[in-house]
């Protein structure tokens, strides 16, 4: 088994714990508050754009003109790709996506799940660290939008184009990040495979308290 494989793995429970949660519940029956889109959306645009920002950490840690291409278009696909996703979701709450986003910030759980992957960026010179922290991000929504997919008709769900988005948008990224951590894993130490493994779960983690903070619609501090 591959090492990305064992960490896919190792992840499903907490895939499966992120399934039955509210947030992604409320995608499902279409009828999601629609103050937690608001919530979701304006923390969101900042997290893509701070991902955006790590994948140019990244490039810098890499030699292959291929592969510094493939993160450029990445960039590309996080900044002007990927709002389509928002968009619908701006459909969804019926107000103007721009007005939504205005006055977001970098919420608890978000401000952890972002600091964990630049810190990774920082701290490591190989680029698999940070990727670790990466990955979950498309993996964990590709895994949630194909589990819906697969157990529910979601023909007149409004959000259905979100789920669509993620089922068919991340393979190619994934098998990208997949290749690139299998090689170091194989050469690298046990305890370095740890800090591969522990950064993985981590951020599938945060993504389950990024779900939660839009929800509960997570704020720094409640006066
Ligand atoms: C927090 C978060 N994780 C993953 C994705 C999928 O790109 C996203 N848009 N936001």
């Amino acid at each position: 088994m591959m090492f990305t494989d064992e960490l896919q793995r190792e992840a499903a429970p907490i895939i499966d714990a992120i399934y039955e949660d509210d947030f992604i519940q409320g995608i499902i029956k279409g009828n999601i508050d629609k103050e937690a889109i608001r919530h979701y959306l304006k923390a969101d645009h900042l997290y893509l754009n701070e991902f955006a920002k790590i994948y140019s950490l990244l490039i810098a840690k890499l030699n292959n003109k291929e592969d510094i291409r493939f993160l450029l278009d990445q960039i590309d696909f996080v900044i002007n790709g990927e709002v389509s996703a928002h968009y619908t979701m701006a459909d969804y709450v019926g107000e103007d996506y721009e007005a939504i986003i205005a006055g977001g910030e970098w919420y608890p759980s978000s401000d952890h799940y972002i600091k964990h992957m630049y810190y990774n960026a920082y701290k490591y010179d190989d680029a698999s660290y940070t990727i670790c922290a990466m990955a979950p991000c498309p993996y964990v929504y590709q895994q949630l939008a194909l589990k819906i997919q697969a157990n529910h008709d979601l023909t007149d769900n409004p959000l259905k184009e979100w789920v669509d988005f993620y089922a068919v948008n991340m393979s190619e990224l994934m098998n990208r990040l997949n290749n690139w951590v299998n090689r170091f894993a194989e050469t690298t130490t046990e305890e370095n495979r740890d800090i591969l493994r522990r950064n993985f779960l981590e951020s599938c983690i945060h993504e389950k308290r990024f779900f939660d903070m839009a929800y509960r619609q997570e704020e720094w501090f409640y006066v």
